[in-house]
Order: C-alpha cells, then sequence, then structure tokens
C-alpha cells in the first residue's frame, strides 16, 4: 500500500514574468508559486512531504499533445528582445512570453510527469506540483489564458502510453474553463473531463459556447466530457459541494478510474478577483479528500489559476494537508446550494442522462415542462435562495480579504491528534496496530454502571456487554478530548453499544450527533430535540417507524454481484450528512448487516470528512473482517476496495428520489434536480 505525498516546487519557475503593462495578464505573477510554498513551509507542511525534483518536460513529450510548430515558436522566443516577445505574444489571447518562459513551461511539464511517475510507481500515494505556466487552456497549437503548454493533457497522455491507463479521470475545479483541455480528450473515452467554470451564459471570458452543458464531448467520446456552467459568481461552499455530490462523485465511480489528474485552480476560492466566488480554503480539503477515495488513492494535483495570493495559499495549504491525511476541517457557510447553481447541476444532469447507467432512472421530465419553471420562479416562496450574500462586497479589496482569511483559517488549523485511532483491543485489532492507535485500557464495572443510564441499565444483562460498553466510554472521551481522532470498538450488542454511545456523546456535549446504523437496529432513541440524526439503513423498515426530519429508514437489500451502493451513498446520505453538519459521526453495523463490505467501507471512507473526521465505529463482533477493514480505513492506512460498481436499480433510485423530494426543503444539499421547478 503506498503511502506518503510528494510535492514537487522549482523556484525556476518564478523566472517567467511579464515585461510590458498588460492589465489582462499582470495578475499571473511569480509570487503565486513562491508565496503559495512559504505558506506550506509556514504550516510545517513541506517536511511532511517527501520531496519530488521537477525536471525538464522533454520535447518528445510535449508533442504527446502539441505541434512541432507550436512547440518551435515557443523554443524560438527564448532569444527574443522584449519587442519581438512582445509581438508574439500578441498572437494569443491573453498570454505572454519572457526569455524564460520556454525553459519554465518545460519544467512546469517535467514537474507535472514527475509527479505521475511518483504516484504510479507507487513512491508516494498522491502529491501535489506547484507550477506555473499554468495549462489547461493551452491547445494543440495555441498558447491561451496564461498557458503555454497544457501540463495535465500532456500528462495523461503520457500516463496512458507509460502505464497502458485506460481510463484517466480529470477534474478541472480552477474557475475558468480549460477549454484546451476539452478541445484535446474531445473524442477521447479513455480520458473522462470535468470542469466547472465562471460562465453567466457565455458572458464570461472565454466566452465560448462550447463551456456550456450541452458540451457532453464527440463521437465516441459523448459523455466524457462534462461542463458545469456557473451562470452567477458569489458561488460558494455548499455549491461546490452539490456539485460533487450530484454530478462528479457519481459519475467519477461509475467510470472508475485509474488515476485521478486534477487541473488545480484556486481562482474558484474567495477573494480571488477573476472567481468573485465565495468558496473558503477549507471546501478543497472536502473535494481532495472525496477524490482520494478514487484510483486506489493515485491523485495528482497540479496548479493552475489563483491570484489572490493568501486565498491561494491557504488553498494550496488545505489540499496538501488533506493529502497527507490530515484530519478534514469543518466546512463552513450555510449548507443550501443557491438556484442558479441547482438549475446549472440538473442541466448537466440531464445533458448526460444517455451516456451514464447512474442516471438511467433520473427522471428529466422538467425539461418538458420548462414553462412550470418561470412560473416557478415568480412564485418561488421556500426555494433555494437566488443569491448567495456575499461575505465580501467585492473580491478587489484584497486587505479587507486578507483580513477575512486570517479569521477565518484561525479556528481552522487545529493541531492534528497524535494518536489517529483508539481501540478496545478487542478480536482481530492485532492486525492493525500501530503508532497511530491506541489501545484504551477497559473501565471496571461499577464506573459503567454508573454511566449507563437506568433507561439501558436493565438491557445490560451480561459482563461482556458492560466492559465493552466500558471502552466505547473511554473512546468517546478521548475523541471528545481531541486526543484521538476517531476510534473503534466491537461489542455484543452493537444496537444497544450504539444507543447508549449516542445518548453518552449528546451527555458529553457534542451537540449534533450523525449516526448511521447499518442493520437491524432495534431499539431507536428518540430524535425530536435534533442533538441526534439517524440513518438506519436496513433490509426492510423498522417497526412502523417512518422517516421524519432526524431519522431515516433507507431500505436497502445489497445486490449480490457487486456494490450499488453509490447512489444512496452520494445522492442521499452525504447532502444529509453535509447540510447537518455533526460534530461526531458514529457508525455502528449490527446483525445480519444488508450491506457488502464494500458499501460498508464506502460509507466509513467518505463520511470521514464530516465533524473534523471525529468517527466512532461500534461493529458487531462476529464481524471480524469487516472490523479490520473500517479499522484500516479509520487508520488512513488504506483507501476502500469498492467491489464491482453495479447501477442502482430503478426501484432504487425512485426510493432516494421519493426521499429527496420529501426532505430537500430540511436539508438543502439534497437539492439536485427538476422537481424543485414544479
Ligand atoms: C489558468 C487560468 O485559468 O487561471 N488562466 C486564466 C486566464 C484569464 C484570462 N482572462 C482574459 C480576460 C480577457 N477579457
Ligand atoms: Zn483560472
Amino acid at each position: 500500500m503506498a503511502s506518503g505525498t510528494a510535492l514537487i516546487y522549482d523556484e525556476e519557475m518564478t523566472t517567467h514574468k511579464l515585461l510590458w503593462s498588460d492589465p489582462i495578464c499582470d495578475i499571473e505573477v511569480p509570487e503565486r508559486l513562491s508565496s503559495s510554498y512559504e505558506q506550506l513551509r509556514s504550516y510545517h507542511l513541506v517536511e511532511r512531504c517527501v520531496h519530488v525534483p521537477a525536471r525538464e518536460g522533454s520535447e518528445e513529450e510535449i508533442l504527446l499533445v502539441h505541434s512541432l510548430e507550436h512547440l518551435e515558436v515557443a523554443k524560438s522566443t527564448q532569444t527574443m528582445n522584449e519587442e519581438e516577445l512582445k509581438r508574439v505574444s500578441e498572437n494569443y489571447d491573453a498570454f505572454f512570453f519572457h526569455p524564460s518562459t520556454y525553459r519554465c513551461a518545460r519544467l512546469a511539464v517535467g514537474a507535472t510527469l514527475q509527479l505521475v511517475d511518483a504516484v504510479m510507481s507507487g513512491k508516494v500515494r498522491n502529491g501535489m506540483a506547484l507550477v506555473r505556466p499554468p495549462g489547461h487552456h493551452s491547445q494543440r497549437n495555441a498558447a491561451n489564458g496564461f498557458c503555454l503548454f497544457n501540463n495535465v493533457a500532456i500528462a495523461a497522455e503520457y500516463a496512458k502510453l507509460k502505464y497502458g491507463l485506460q481510463r484517466i479521470l480529470i477534474v478541472d475545479w480552477d474557475v475558468h474553463h480549460g477549454q484546451g483541455t476539452q478541445y484535446i480528450f474531445e473524442e477521447d473515452p479513455s480520458v473522462l473531463y470535468f470542469s466547472w467554470h465562471r460562465y453567466e451564459h457565455q458572458e464570461f471570458w472565454p466566452s465560448l459556447k462550447e463551456s456550456d452543458y450541452d458540451a457532453v464531448g464527440l463521437g465516441k467520446g459523448k459523455g466524457f466530457n462534462i461542463n458545469l456552467p456557473w451562470n452567477k459568481v458569489g458561488m460558494g461552499n455548499s455549491d461546490y459541494l452539490a456539485a460533487f455530490f450530484h454530478v462528479l462523485l457519481p459519475t467519477a465511480f461509475e467510470f472508475d478510474p485509474e488515476l485521478v489528474i486534477v487541473s488545480s485552480g484556486y481562482d474558484s476560492g474567495i477573494g480571488d478577483p477573476e472567481g468573485q466566488m465565495n468558496a473558503t480554503p477549507e471546501v478543497f480539503a472536502h473535494l481532495t479528500h472525496f477524490l482520494m477515495q478514487l484510483a486506489n488513492g493515485k491523485l495528482c494535483v497540479i496548479l493552475e489559476g489563483g491570484y489572490h495570493l493568501k486565498s491561494l495559499g491557504e488553498s494550496v495549504c488545505m489540499t496538501v494537508k488533506t493529502l497527507l491525511g490530515d484530519p478534514v476541517p469543518q466546512v463552513s457557510g450555510e449548507m443550501a446550494p443557491c438556484l442558479s447553481a441547482v438549475e446549472s447541476i440538473q442541466n448537466v444532469r440531464a445533458a448526460h442522462k444517455p451516456y451514464w447507467k447512474w442516471l438511467a432512472y433520473e427522471d428529466t421530465s422538467f425539461l418538458q415542462n420548462l414553462s412550470t419553471k418561470s412560473h416557478f420562479l415568480k412564485t418561488a416562496n421556500s426555494n433555494p435562495s437566488t443569491e448567495h450574500e456575499s461575505k465580501i462586497t467585492n473580491n478587489n479589496d484584497t486587505v479587507k480579504v486578507d483580513r477575512f482569511l486570517e479569521l477565518h483559517m484561525k479556528n481552522i488549523l487545529f493541531p492534528v491528534p497524535p494518536i489517529k485511532t483508539a481501540t478496545t483491543g478487542c478480536e482481530g485489532s492485532e492486525h492493525f496496530l500501530s503508532e497511530h492507535v491506541q489501545l484504551v485500557k477497559e473501565m471496571d464495572k461499577t464506573e459503567v454502571e454508573a454511566l449507563v443510564s437506568g433507561f439501558y441499565a436493565d438491557l445490560v444483562k451480561d459482563n461482556k456487554t458492560l466492559l465493552s460498553l466500558g471502552s466505547m466510554f473511554v473512546i468517546l472521551d478521548k475523541i471528545l478530548k481531541k486526543e484521538v481522532c476517531n476510534g473503534i470498538a466491537t461489542s455484543p450488542t452493537a444496537a444497544l453499544s450504539a444507543a447508549v454511545a449516542l445518548r453518552h456523546s449528546v451527555r458529553l456535549g457534542f451537540q449534533r450527533v450523525l449516526c448511521v446504523f447499518v442493520g437491524d437496529m432495534q431499539m431507536i432513541p428518540n430524535t425530536e430535540d435534533g442533538k441526534m440524526l439517524i440513518i438506519n439503513i436496513c433490509e426492510k423498515e423498522q417497526s412502523g417507524k417512518t422517516s421524519c426530519k432526524h431519522y431515516f429508514s433507507l431500505n436497502w437489500k445489497e445486490d449480490a454481484e457487486g456494490n450499488d451502493f453509490f447512489s444512496a451513498v452520494l445522492g442521499f446520505i452525504l447532502p444529509v450528512a453535509y447540510s447537518y453538519q455533526p460534530n461526531l459521526t458514529v457508525i455502528a453495523v449490527g446483525p445480519n448487516r444488508n450491506l457488502g463490505i464494500s458499501g460498508i467501507s464506502l460509507l466509513v471512507a467518505l463520511i470521514q470528512g464530516l465533524a473534523e473526521s471525529r468517527i466512532f465505529a461500534v461493529i458487531e463482533d462476529t464481524e471480524i473482517s469487516l472490523m479490520q477493514n473500517v479499522a484500516k480505513l479509520l487508520v488512513g492506512a488504506s483507501t476502500p476496495a469498492f467491489g464491482i460498481y453495479v447501477p442502482p436499480t430503478q426501484e432504487k433510485v425512485n426510493r432516494i428520489k421519493a426521499l429527496r423530494d420529501q426532505f430537500q426543503q430540511e436539508w438543502k444539499m439534497l437539492q439536485c434536480s427538476g422537481d424543485i421547478f414544479i
């Protein structure tokens, strides 16, 4: 199992710079790289990474994507004077040459390929390359938008050639559309390109018709190009997360990539003069965390844009911290996507319905009754917010943004607990013990009896249960005190342990405890006060208990062939959980679980993004191998193997959709599709 995070940075890439005045290009400054690197050092993140040196991309590697003519023009600029440089630059839309541009662009390509090699060879699990000039606008025969060579596109072609890869996912979260990358892979089904971008109905640069949601790819590449246009500025954390839950992640898990490359532009973050968006740096920790669950963790993050130095630096640090496996900080802001974002999400889903199994049964009937949509817009009352209130009046006030970020990040960068996981030394734990795992001593009987409130006392029949409850209390205490990040225990009666754990956690002071219970829950605590939110994944409806705002009974029978649980986790559980914003997550697996180990692993892996990764897992003590899988995930030692992808049946899609329709006003992260227009 590969581990470690590579960081690639070479100061020489700061020599490329603008020699004349040009209000369009003057934001792409060398300090973008040096200040990001300095910020990483200030958070002691550089020393935690594996240093991999950059190198020059070879001409042959550049010709994987670009024409010989393009290469020759770039090469010829090395010896030009300012006058000539200016003239050549004017041949392109928003690009400038410097005598060292060619050298820097080759280093940017080489750094990217070094990262691909380090990840594909298993030297590291993942990594980040801090490069400039960026790449995603450059095309076969043209520089564009500050980009000379398309670093990420070359990396994808390189990985296909050298490692025989057949499925590569490129995620482009830069605020501009990477039209260069789109053109290069438009007909290529082996490269799935996803981009969101400021669009404003084609008003925003590069103002292309083919940047809209209906550009789905050409020929054999149909379905493998996904454009998510933002038609308003001010998009925030909830919009970005909704785009992942309801568009990117379900597609990505169905595609099942062998490698994930991120065109990581941070101009989609708050304060950026280009993006004018509202998303705060910690959202990139969540986006990174989600992508780390794909391709067995093989993730290469390559810098693209980002022009507000403080916002850029903080977002780079959030990305690298997450790549290193640190707990994911709580995402800030109201968890409610705006109407414009939901419209875009819904349009992309409709455009891609013909190409992806997970969308086969999603209804896009709203397209027929668009007339009601205009009606809805007029009469809308409890609809999603049409505009996000902007935290910053305008992103151009750099000092104001600096101050906002100073305060905002202060309470986010918590110290990482030295020990990641606590366990009770239960059966099978010897397999995963390491310096990251702490054995907790058991509590003595009298102490436990005192803690087990009267309500449950009579249920605690035997000694074994009492002891398992005892160690559970110790673990919960350590999690609360942030001595550990998460914990795992086995129990002879997981249902009882879960119920006691929930009550104890609330008594310890956790305000919102999320409980995901797999199997027969038997006893269901009262969730009226909203201090708990329970999602019970069971085979059949529990004794007449119907779903309500804080209790969901999600009937699911695992599919014999493989793992069909993606649509439930991505389309329902995560959106509800993120809307709820728990400060502790309890995952419990009871007797006769109705989910496969890979479905439960998916759940545990993705839900770690919540509650600052504070998770308490309690597993029925008959489930030894499940317990080991979950423990390895909590320790961060492995990325889950999701087994065979099985698309959801119509019946299961309808069940999720019914729950979504019923609760999307309470839990707004569920909003994604047509029905809000009816
Ligand atoms: C890497 C990147 O995506 O951040 N490059 C952004 C280029 C922005 C060019 N703006 C031209 C405006 C013309 N009116
Ligand atoms: Zn950009």
